[in-house]
């Protein structure tokens, strides 16, 4: 046993002429908090897409527990045991918060179509069963109180909490964050790595999170693997990365501020 959830090795993903991934290996020690940064266009999110089965590399291997993931498709993924968030929010707008998880653990449900269509015994079971899971989860990330409430109608913070409350509900040993604190304020951004540590902590869910937000980033990840123009160019502890000279010039030949790696000071690529 190699005490990683995840190894990644090797792994390509070219576009026509493009090559978004460039042979990257990284592995995710279990129960671990790490981040995978780089300026826009380094191809973070082109790597959570191979990881999740939405695109298949051009070469190399993903193996959790030591299964092969590559050739599987997404449901096959979250199935296995990989949840994720995505950039940009995506909850029904016209499903309660709790419905919204339902479908989260939906994956994990025992009846099938026509068990639903002829309300089955097993469908209620099955509703129940997601319904119960779904208040769980709702509590756990602190959104109790909003369960019948549309989820458009939370404040925007919450509804990214919601997003990784139903990417718990699948009950992931992995859980992918793609820019989690994207658009949230200061405080709202503490409570985030308050939760994203209780995840981990409480739930003994591994976690690993794209994000430009460099103090939450500094703060939370015990490990960071940096991309550029798809390949790695740097990986290790927060202050290793801090101050490796690779990274200072990935950012900074992208016209950041010295120290400061936040978006707001990069030039869209
Ligand atoms: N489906 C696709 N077809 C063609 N090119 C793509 C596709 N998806 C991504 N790319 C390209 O691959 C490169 C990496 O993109 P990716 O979105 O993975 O970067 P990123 O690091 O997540 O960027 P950001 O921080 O801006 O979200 C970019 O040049 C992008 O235009």
């Amino acid at each position: 046993m190699s005490g990683n959830i995840l190894d990644v090795q090797n792994v390509t993903k070219e576009f026509g002429g493009l090559t978004a991934v460039n042979d990257v290996t990284m592995s995710i020690p279990e129960r671990s908090i790490v981040s995978v940064i780089g300026p826009n266009g380094a191809g973070k999110t082109t790597f959570f897409n191979m990881i999740t089965g939405i695109y298949t590399p051009t070469r190399g291997t993903i193996r959790l527990g030591g299964r092969e993931l590559v050739g599987l498709r997404p449901d096959q993924v979250t199935q296995a045991g990989i949840a994720r968030t995505f950039q940009n929010i995506r909850l029904f707008s016209t499903m309660s918060s709790e419905e919204n998880i339902m479908v989260g653990r939906h994956s994990r449900l025992k009846s099938g179509f026509v068990d639903a269509v002829l309300h089955t015994k097993k469908f209620h079971e099955s509703e129940q069963e997601a319904r119960d899971a779904a208040r769980i989860m709702l509590d756990f990330v602190g959104l109790g109180r909003w369960k019948n409430e549309l989820a458009t109608n939370l404040p925007y913070g919450d509804q990214r909490k919601l997003e990784i409350a139903r990417a718990l509900a699948t009950t992931p040993k992995l859980i992918l964050l793609d820019e989690p604190a994207a658009g949230m304020n200061p405080r709202e951004t503490e409570d985030l790595k308050a939760l994203i540590r209780r995840v981990r902590d409480e739930l003994g869910v591994t976690v690993c999170l794209i994000e430009h937000d460099m103090r939450l980033v500094m703060t939370l990840s015990e490990y960071i693997t940096v991309l550029d123009y798809g390949s790695k160019i740097s990986e290790g502890l927060p202050h290793q990365v801090r101050n490796d000279p690779r990274v200072m010039e990935a950012y900074l030949g992208r016209g950041a501020a010295a120290g400061e790696y936040g978006k707001e000071e990069r030039p869209h690529a």
